[in-house]
């Protein structure tokens, strides 16, 4: 579902902030992609929706080329794969109410049948857990728990194959941060999403995550199934990072 082939990715003041970066994503799979702050993650996102200045090398999205992209081919790409961050009170518009914004958004997933936007749009909202009749509010009006729901029914309302997390749990209270995580996780299994998840937050993506990427510098310096990389893990950087887990794993499961 998704192929990053040696990106690198240099923004207009000549910083390199993704220097040489493969991965992949199966479908229906999980990718966790973890490093400290600084370490290029999210403009390892950003690029994969067309949102970086790549400077070189290859990125492509069920088949389609990224890099480039323009007219028809950016449009399926917004389609197939959609990206959701920390804030979502950024990203969502303040002035319409959350019922437009995702009905707006189902206008952007391919025409199918006898779909009513307004009734998906509600089918959405409760799918990730919010209760009925809140269509009507505007995003002020929500918690940050509840704006990442509704930033998440928004993502998935253009039905996307590939799902792209970025922080999504940082801002969220621990037992808040559960809860969306298991929805997530739900969420995932029931449609058949590919992930990517990132996250500077071990314990997040040991629970999140079949396989893991650790980044550091721009660079990847170890990845591999998670069972075995954090059971063993063999770059020194990653040995640190996982010195340092702390205790959400308790939370989660409870
Ligand atoms: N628009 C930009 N212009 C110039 N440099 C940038 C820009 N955005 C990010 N950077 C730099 O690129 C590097 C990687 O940043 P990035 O946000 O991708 O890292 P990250 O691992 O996602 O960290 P965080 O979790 O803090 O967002 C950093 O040094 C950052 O300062």
């Amino acid at each position: 579902m998704l192929t990053v082939s040696d990106l690198v990715v240099a923004y207009p003041n000549g910083r390199v902030a993704v220097d040489g970066v493969s991965l992949q994503v199966g479908a229906g799979e999980t990718l966790g992609l973890v490093g400290e702050s600084g370490s290029g993650k999210s403009t390892t996102a950003r690029a994969i929706v067309g949102l970086a200045p790549v400077r070189s090398g290859a990125i492509a999205v069920d088949g389609v080329d990224v890099v480039g992209a323009r007219g028809e081919r950016a449009r399926r790409l917004r389609q197939t794969v959609q990206l959701v961050f920390q804030n979502p009170l950024l990203s969502l518009n303040p002035r319409m109410t959350i019922g437009q914004t995702v009905r707006e958004a189902v206008g952007c997933a391919p025409p199918s049948p006898g779909l009513v936007a307004a009734a998906e749009a509600e089918r959405l909202l409760g799918l990730v857990g919010l209760p009925p009749g809140v269509s009507d509010r505007y995003p002020h009006q929500f918690s940050g728990g509840q704006l990442q729901r509704v930033a998440l029914a928004r993502a998935l309302a253009v039905r996307p194959q590939l799902l792209i997390l970025d922080e999504v749990t940082a801002a969220l209270d621990v037992s808040i941060q559960a809860t969306v995580l298991n929805l997530i996780r739900r969420l995932q299994r029931e449609l058949g999403l590919a992930l990517l998840y990132i996250s500077h937050d071990l314990s997040v993506v040991r629970y999140m995550a079949s396989s893991v990427a650790v980044m550091r510098a721009g660079a990847i310096v170890e990845s591999g199934p998670t069972q075995a990389l954090y059971d063993a893990p063999e770059h020194p950087y990653t040995q640190a990072l996982l010195a340092a887990i702390p205790t959400l794993d308790r939370a989660v499961a409870s």
